[in-house]
């Protein structure tokens, strides 16, 4: 009974990437190597063809009565996906689907989401990835078939063994030693977007931006690793769910908290010495904590403070450029709404290029940037205890203190540029746009909140209160606006982490780069506002398409080698002297390929 069903469950899953034209393949293929028997006795979404099994391929494998005859492309597979994925009704729906999707026939999904992406990115992606998060433990059955890992879920039993689980969770994905991962997000669920701790549930968060690495910039999805570090949520409402998954009990001290980190990171390293650790979506003070502790000890980086200020900064660069006849670079005046991890990124990142780019004396350069948070401007004098991240840039001066109304800030402030990283919905109102537009011409005004729910104002509210003029761009994208009065359409700009971290990793892999330095992360900002095409640039587009994210991340990644070059980081030596556009080409060639990328008998031969 156990084997037959076993037959049953593994049998029509399994997928070897047979050529489908390629004759010589299937001739070789007739007696499958042992190696080949034996990683068929498991599962592996990896082998799925389903019905691109071709028929030579199911006779050995004895699948032949387990499907319809019919064998069909790649393509057909695709079109038929699409029909049933755009027939569902809601994003969730889409979201369950396709996770099923990448559960258990990985090329399919793949070739999905990097054929459609700006379709896809909102529903992998920001923001029904926030939805899903929200609702991780009751959806997370039926997201995968049983067996199959979506991530690694770790928790404090599980840190002794660690080394151990890391190796059979590798192992469960491929048994062969090539595909080691190479790259980890990791998160502990504790600041997921901008919804708050959401504990366990946070996983989706891990899996969603790894997609994005495979997507857009083509890393082999066997080498990607995600990571839930579960030590427990503050989260009430999960703490009373009859159905969360997660560790049922209150987050640690900060002592048991950095010990679980520290071991985590050291088994990490110790059974995947070369990994690139992404940090993301941490609560403010442990981003910060541990970005400092391993950024130069390790091969790391954070994602919401170092991912962020880059591609804000990017997008800032050509709004900039847009605007510069009416003010010059050091005359701009910058206004942050939220000060915590990803506002302090991206200000230090913007303020760094002033400095290093345009020369600006650092005092100066810091003097061009003011903060709010929870209780209003951010200076010397407001008499409560400031943590380090916000001192940097508090203001010497108070004015614009004395109010949280924003609006009464910016008109004490008249700042060219307002930033919002405070997960406060709608607090960009009529009142604060309209005087953004009293005071310049073109207002820069980007409303940067994950997801959609959170943003601090929507793309038709900036355009109407701004007299259609808005610099624009938000972490989540917003639909086209038309303008009533012309019918003219306008494309909000997306500023999301998504245009960099891709690159930002690809980059630093490839190079094989000691540490992430900060000057690597101003080169990719540097790398992505140099990316849009001639076409995009005359429309005034602050970002390029997503649908050419991999250009991008290849010209991002290449930007990022040169700098890991400069700065004695580099120890691919075969990249030394290479210039930026042998570098994009060489980034280009590397990205890994739904269509023809893994599973053909050779290379299964070739890696067991
Ligand atoms: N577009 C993108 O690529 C990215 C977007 N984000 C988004 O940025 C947001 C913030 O993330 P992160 O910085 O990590 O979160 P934090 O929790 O570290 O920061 C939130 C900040 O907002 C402040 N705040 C709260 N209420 C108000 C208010 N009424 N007015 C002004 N400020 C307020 C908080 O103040 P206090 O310090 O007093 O508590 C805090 O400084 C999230 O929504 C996240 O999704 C993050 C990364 C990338
Ligand atoms: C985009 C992202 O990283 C965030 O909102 O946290
Ligand atoms: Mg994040």
């Amino acid at each position: 009974m156990f084997s037959s069903l076993r037959l049953l469950r593994c049998k029509p899953l399994v997928r070897a990437r047979w050529s489908h034209t390629a004759s010589a393949s299937v001739r070789k293929a007739s007696t499958p190597p042992p190696q080949l028997a034996k990683r068929h006795e498991g599962y592996s979404p990896y082998l799925n063809l389903g019905t691109s099994t071709p028929v030579a391929a199911r006779s050995i494998l004895g699948l032949d009565g387990l499907m319809p005859t019919k064998v069909e492309s790649l393509d057909v597979q695709k079109k038929r996906a699409l029909v049933q994925l755009r027939a569902k009704s809601t994003d969730m729906e889409k979201y369950m689907f396709l996770a099923h999707l990448r559960n258990t026939n990985v090329s399919l999904f793949y070739k999905i989401v990097c054929d459609e992406l700006s379709e896809m990115a909102p529903i992998i992606y920001t923001p029904t990835v926030g939805k899903a998060c929200l609702e991780y433990s009751h959806i997370y059955p039926f997201l995968a078939p049983p067996g199959v890992p979506d991530g690694l879920y770790i928790t404090k039993d599980s840190l002794p063994n660690l080394p151990q689980i890391l190796r059979d969770y590798s192992a469960a994905l491929s048994d062969q030693a090539a595909f080691q991962p190479e790259i980890t997000v990791i998160s502990d669920g504790s600041r997921i977007l901008g919804l708050g701790d959401l504990g366990m549930n946070g996983m989706g968060i891990p899996i969603g931006k790894l997609q994005l690495y495979v997507a857009g910039a083509g890393i082999d999805p066997r080498k990607t690793l995600p990571i839930l570090l579960d030590l427990g949520t503050n989260n009430d409402s999960l703490l009373n769910d009859e159905f969360y998954l997660g560790v049922k009990q209150t987050r640690p001290n900060d002592d048991e908290f950095y010990s679980a980190v520290d071991q985590t990171i050291n088994a990490l390293y110790e059974t995947f010495p070369n990994i690139l650790v992404q940090f993301e979506d941490w609560s403010t003070s442990h981003a910060f904590t541990l970005l400092q502790k391993y950024q130069h000890e390790r091969f790391c980086f954070n994602d919401d403070i170092q991912g962020t200020g880059a591609v804000v900064l990017a997008g800032l660069i050509n709004a900039f450029r847009q605007v510069a006849k009416d003010t010059p670079i050091e005359n701009h005046r910058i206004l942050f709404s939220g000060a915590g991890s990803a506002a302090f990124g991206v200000a230090k990142h913007i303020c760094d290029y002033l400095i290093i780019e345009h020369g600006i004396p650092e005092e100066k350069a810091k003097a061009m940037f003011w903060t709010v948070d929870s209780k209003g401007l951010v200076y010397d004098g407001r008499g409560d205890k400031l943590p380090e991240h916000k001192r940097y840039f508090s203001r010497k001066d108070s004015v614009g203190s004395g109010t949280k109304s924003l609006s009464e800030i910016v008109k004490a402030i008249k700042p060219t540029t307002l930033i919002g990283l405070s997960s406060q919905p709608d607090s960009f109102d009529a009142n604060v746009l309209q005087e953004m537009s009293k005071i310049n011409h073109r207002p820069i005004i980007f409303p940067l909140s994950n997801p959609r729910t959170q943003a601090e104002c929507s793309f038709e509210a900036a355009m109407t209160h701004t007299n259609n003029q808005v610099l624009f761009a938000s972490g989540t994208a917003f639909p086209p606006y038309k303008i009533p009065e012309t019918g003219e359409i306008k494309k909000p700009g997306q500023g999301n982490n998504v245009y960099v971290f891709p690159g930002i990793g690809l980059g630093s892999i490839v190079s094989k780069s000691k540490h992430v330095t900060t000057s690597m992360v101003l080169a990719a900002a540097k790398g992505l506002a140099n990316s849009l095409t001639p076409e995009e640039t005359a429309r005034g587009d602050l970002y390029p398409s997503l649908n050419r994210i991999r250009d991008v991340s290849a010209t991002v990644a290449a930007h990022v080698c040169k700098v890991a070059e400069k700065s004695n980081q580099l120890q691919n030596q075969s990249l030394a002297g290479l210039s930026i556009d042998q570098l994009t080409k060489t980034m280009r060639e590397k990205m890994w390929d739904p269509e023809t990328a893994f599973n053909t008998i050779e290379d299964i031969e070739n890696s067991a």
